[in-house]
């Protein structure tokens, strides 16, 4: 530490001479771009080991890394292959790594989302990861940032890189962490930080299809397989839905999904429209999974968005039941489902969701599909209103919406994106009976 200290203290261009660093350049490793999330949801592109040092990176991530204060990434790598269950290792891992840095003398510090992928990008590449910026740069932090990496007693274990910027030229290097064996903890040689471009898509969607918005009943299944061990409830759920057809078809009566953001009032008119239709009321996730939901909740993504998936194939089922006998009106199915994911998993602000028509916007091909599925909006301050009146407990996301604006844009655009079947659009902002005759009316023109 002492040593780190004291590196700390001089200035980089002594360190980093061109002899040093030409041989660096020969021994460089494959350079890794970053994605970071900077206040307000916009997004950084950053590269470190690029053949450019020199080049100034994004002002935005410079301003970041400035002195004083030091930023650190801790990245979860990935293993390559991505089957299911070191999907699932690698996302709770990064889970646990946000909890413990929440803790301690950590919590001083600021994190920022940041994802590292490779040149090309491409599924099973993405790293989960964080930015930690300690505006103290106390030697404490890196302490206990090496001491809480060396409570991972097996691989994976995160990476570990230092944010340095040469006072003199400006330029910004990272230098890794490494643990020797047996030699506890070294830094290698730094590598330059410089500019990347954004790329066209977000480097999280190639995952999603995997990770979050899975396309087909096994892909959803294979991620709660690999969970068993870990999450007893993963194996009752699985049983559930073994139960449940593989292709449920729908019956010859309608179904219509009522989707929208929390408290647009979903509640209040599948309860009035099945009144008035002598309907029958499911909703998604189905009443049968509801005593695990709060156990996948706290789970990642890739845990929780399998859970709910599963949950949409028990519900067609329960679907195919009830429409061989009288309209069904659905409270949320699989366009809930996939816009939460997409708009968790994409960082940023609403212009890196996915382009429309993007397959992730698609319906899983085995999954019964509605008649009609009708999206509610009312405005931001109508919702929030809505929220507080209700008073209930709010689920992490609930909070979120509410904390985050950028949040619901997502969520909403999402479903506004949504294909085969895509989701009208239907005004909740006016009195209950008022929005509840617009609903039955277009149930009538749509569905006969
Ligand atoms: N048209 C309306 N005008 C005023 N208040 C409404 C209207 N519709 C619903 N509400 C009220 O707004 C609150 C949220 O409605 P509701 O519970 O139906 O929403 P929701 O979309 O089902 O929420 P969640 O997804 O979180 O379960 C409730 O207190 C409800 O009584
Ligand atoms: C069905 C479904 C729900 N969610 C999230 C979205 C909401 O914040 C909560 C609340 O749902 P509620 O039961 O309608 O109150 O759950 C989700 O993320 N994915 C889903 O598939």
């Amino acid at each position: 530490m002492v040593w780190a200290g004291r590196l700390r203290a001089l200035p980089l261009r002594i360190l980093w001479g061109p002899r040093l660093r030409a041989w660096a350049s020969t021994m460089a490793p494959p350079p890794r771009f970053f994605a970071l999330e900077l206040p307000g949801c916009t997004l950084a592109h950053f590269a470190v080991g690029t053949d450019a040092p020199g080049a100034p990176a994004d002002p935005r991530v410079a301003a970041l890394m400035a002195t004083p204060g030091r930023s650190y990434s801790l990245c979860v790598p990935v293993a390559p292959g991505g089957d299911p269950g070191a999907r699932v290792r690698a996302a709770r891992l990064h889970q646990r790594l946000l909890q413990q840095l929440d803790r301690g003398p950590l919590k001083r510090c600021q994190l920022h989302r940041l994802l590292c992928y490779p040149p090309g990008g491409g599924a099973g590449t993405l790293q989960q990861g964080v930015l930690l910026h300690d505006p103290s740069d106390s030697p404490d932090t890196r302490r206990a940032l090496l001491a809480l990496l060396d409570s991972y007693l097996e691989a994976p274990r995160p990476s570990l890189g230092e944010f340095l910027v040469d006072d003199a030229t400006r330029q910004l290097w990272q230098r890794r962490w490494e643990l020797l064996d047996g030699q506890g903890w070294r830094q290698v040689e730094p590598e330059p930080v410089g500019p990347a471009l954004e790329p066209d898509l977000h480097p999280a969607v190639p995952d999603l299809p995997s990770a979050g918005v899975f396309p087909h009943r096994e892909a959803a299944r294979a991620v709660l397989e690999a969970c068993t061990a870990v999450i007893p409830e993963a194996r009752a759920m699985l049983e559930l839905v073994d139960r449940c057809p593989t292709r449920a078809q729908k019956g010859k009566f309608p179904v219509i999904v009522i989707e929208g953001l929390d408290a647009t009032g979903k509640t209040t008119v599948t309860q009035a429209a099945s009144e008035s239709l002598k309907a029958v009321l499911l909703r998604s996730p189905p009443a049968c999974v509801s005593q695990w939901r709060e156990v996948f909740d706290d789970e990642p993504t890739i845990v929780r968005r399998a859970f709910y998936s599963l949950g949409n194939y028990i519900v067609a089922s329960e679907i195919a039941e009830a429409s061989a006998r009288c309209p069904v009106i659905v409270d949320r199915y699989w366009h809930s489902t996939a816009a939460y994911a997409i708009a968790t998993e994409v960082s940023g602000a609403v212009q890196h969701l996915p382009p429309a028509q993007h397959s992730v916007y698609q319906w899983p091909r085995d999954l019964l599909q509605p008649d009609l599925v009708l999206l509610l909006t009312v405005s931001p301050e109508e919702r929030l209103r809505r929220i507080r009146g209700r008073g209930l407990e709010k689920t992490r996301e609930e909070t979120e919406l509410e904390a985050n604006s950028i949040f619901r844009q997502k969520v909403e655009e999402c479903y506004r994106r949504m294909d085969n079947p895509g989701c009208r659009e239907v005004d909740a902002s006016p009195p209950r009976e008022e929005v509840l005759r617009t609903v039955l009316s277009l149930i009538r023109t749509s569905c006969g």
